[in-house]
């Protein structure tokens, strides 16, 4: 299980690093084996980040994160178990070699004593596992394949790991069309299946409702709601989660920030930074209105 303890990130910023953004401020759930939840929020509210602090590429500056009660870390033993994946396929792939480099890369690194022969069927299994024909995609090179197609092989690459405990999807499908990106959440759904955790990182609300029985709203590195997809989508308590889910694109018409609502209920909420139980497996943070206490 992946747990996050009010995990904090602050990055120095400014000219001699003279100021910070605190890009992930106190955030804390839990991702089980088997299991998705979906990370979502607007642009700039720090999902990369947590996704980042998971794969251990960012140092945590505060709170704890671990991993099967581990701490997260980076190094090959750490990405055996742990393995990421992004928004641009193209950018995973050295376009001077052909796309089963990836999976070359992943022989040497863990199973260089696995005979050629043996190998090439695994990786043909995995392919496989990702709906793709190996006889269609390998042996390629990354220009003639299609972002779809390069994800999937992402895919494949991860699930060449046997001992893959968790992957971070972080905004994957947002250059694929329709269709294919049904595909790829599918797969995800798979992996699930097959006792994978999975941190699905979006800005799109339709697909973060898709697949994941949990749902982790987060805004300005801040977490505002969370719980059941079905109870934060179906009954959306903090007004900030309200708007996102009410603010349907109109023409011509800019986005305006939330409106605050009459009362907020969850200002008791306890310890700064600590959330509301509004009802079993359902929790929401204070609206940060005028008159609540603190604010
Ligand atoms: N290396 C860094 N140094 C300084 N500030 C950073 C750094 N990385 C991220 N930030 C800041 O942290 C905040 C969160 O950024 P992050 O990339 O995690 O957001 P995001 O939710 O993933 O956004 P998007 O959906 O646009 O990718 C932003 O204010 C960003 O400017």
């Amino acid at each position: 299980m992946l747990t996050l303890d009010r995990v904090t990130k602050t990055f120095r910023t400014g000219t001699f690093s003279g100021s910070s953004v605190t890009a992930v401020d106190r955030v804390s759930f839990t991702v089980g084996r088997g299991e998705v939840v979906t990370l979502l929020g607007e642009s700039g509210s720090g999902k990369s980040t947590l996704g980042r602090m998971i794969l251990g590429l960012t140092p945590v500056t505060a709170g704890s994160l671990t991993l099967g009660g581990e701490p997260v870390r980076s190094g090959r033993e750490y990405y055996r178990r742990v393995q990421g994946i992004f928004q641009d396929p193209f950018s995973c792939f050295n376009p001077v070699f052909k796309a089963d480099r990836v999976f070359a890369l992943v022989k040497e690194a863990y199973y260089p004593r696995v005979s050629a022969a043996d190998w090439r069927g695994r990786v043909e299994r995995a392919v496989r596992d990702v709906r793709l024909d190996p006889g269609q995609v390998l042996n390629k090179y990354p220009h003639q394949l299609s972002g779809g197609q390069l994800q999937r092989l992402l895919i494949a690459r991860a699930l060449l790991l046997d001992g893959l405990e968790f992957l971070v999807a972080d905004e994957i499908t947002s250059m694929l069309d329709a269709s294919t990106r049904v595909d790829v959440l599918n797969l995800l759904g798979d992996l699930r299946e097959r006792g994978l955790g999975v941190l699905y990182i979006t800005h799109d609300l339709a697909l973060g409702t898709y697949l994941a029985e949990q749902t982790v709203v987060l805004r300005g590195g801040r977490i505002t709601e969370r719980g059941a997809t079905e109870k934060v989508f179906g009954n959306p308590m903090h007004p900030y989660t309200r708007h996102l889910l009410a603010a349907v694109p109109r023409l011509g018409v800019d986005w305006v920030d939330a409106e605050p609502v009459g009362s907020c209920v969850f200002h008791d909420a306890g310890a700064e930074g600590e959330l509301h139980e509004a009802e079993p497996d359902h929790f929401v943070a204070c609206a940060q209105l005028p008159g609540c206490p603190g604010h």
